[in-house]
């Protein structure tokens, strides 16, 4: 289930030179690249051998996505007059990283819209939606026709689907990401490009622009060809890291994002 990042010689020198602040031992490993039940697996442990709450990780983890897409996407360089963004979240916990990241984007000077169509029924994802209306947050009541898209938001944020996605797309989900494939704006995946295989990816899916891995990347961002892939989730104590041979790069000084 395990494997390195299968990257090109110039791109893993440049990791190699990322590291180069590590003792010689580690020098000449690539940060690992996850199957999906092993993300699975670190999942479960974080909660119930490390103690973390699902809330707490993801409040790291939707932080760690509106840094990385400012980062990536500063408010100066927008193209439309107005900072807008639109948030497509899912019914797991992806899509609760999805609001966090809207309610961070907000604070930081961007105009977020929420679509989310299937609302789980439970306090975490209850509490997030609240906080975010309470933040003056719009929600969308239906998925816009791709050129509506194009014409009213910077960049749409996909935060459908995460690591547990597996099989043919259900719908209210198929429509929307047959929509998201028409769109010409930038599209930042949230851990996963949504509908892809955790693993394999998919040739005809979603092409985002950029994505944000949380915690290590999966096997199918190796497929990834955007232009931004940023690495976030902060939060991994160094057992689990040993534990799982994750190998993953210093972040730098107090940042909680790292471009890979
Ligand atoms: N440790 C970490 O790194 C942390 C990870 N975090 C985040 O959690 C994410 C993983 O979250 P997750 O496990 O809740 O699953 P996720 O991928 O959101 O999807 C599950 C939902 O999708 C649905 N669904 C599945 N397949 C489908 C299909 N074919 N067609 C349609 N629907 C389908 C499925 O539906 P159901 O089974 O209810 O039918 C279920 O409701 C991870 O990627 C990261 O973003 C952070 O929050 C915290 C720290
Ligand atoms: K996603």
């Amino acid at each position: 289930q395990t494997g390195t990042c299968p990257l090109s010689a110039a791109a893993n020198n440049h990791k190699k030179d990322c590291f180069s602040s590590r003792p010689a031992s580690t020098m000449a490993q690539t940060i690992k690249y996850l199957g999906q039940e092993e993300a699975q697996h670190i999942d479960e442990e974080l909660f119930s051998v490390y103690g973390f709450s699902v809330d707490q990780l993801m409040e790291l983890a939707g932080l760690s996505c509106a840094t990385a897409i400012t980062r990536a996407y500063p408010v100066t360089s927008l193209v439309k007059a107005r900072p807008s963004l639109l948030v497509i979240c899912g019914p797991g916990n992806n899509g609760g990283d999805g609001l966090v990241c809207a309610r961070h984007l907000k604070l930081f000077g961007y105009e977020p819209t929420i679509l989310y169509p299937k609302r789980p029924n439970k306090p975490l994802f209850q509490g997030l939606t609240t906080q975010c209306q309470k933040m003056e947050i719009a929600f969308l009541t239906e998925m816009p026709e791709a050129k509506v898209i194009d014409e009213a938001y910077n960049l749409v944020i996909d935060a459908i689907f995460g690591f547990s996605f597996k099989g043919a797309v259900r719908e209210p989900f198929g429509s929307i990401l047959d929509i998201l494939k028409k769109t010409t704006v930038p599209i930042a995946s949230i851990d996963i490009p949504s509908g892809w295989d955790v693993e394999q990816g998919s040739a005809d899916g979603l092409q985002p622009d950029m994505l944000i891995s949380l915690t290590a990347p999966k096997k199918s961002a190796s497929l990834f060809r955007g232009r931004y892939h940023f690495l976030g989730g902060r939060f991994v104590p160094p057992g689990l890291e040993r534990k799982y041979q994750l190998n993953l790069p210093q972040y730098p000084g107090t940042d909680c994002v790292l471009q890979l």
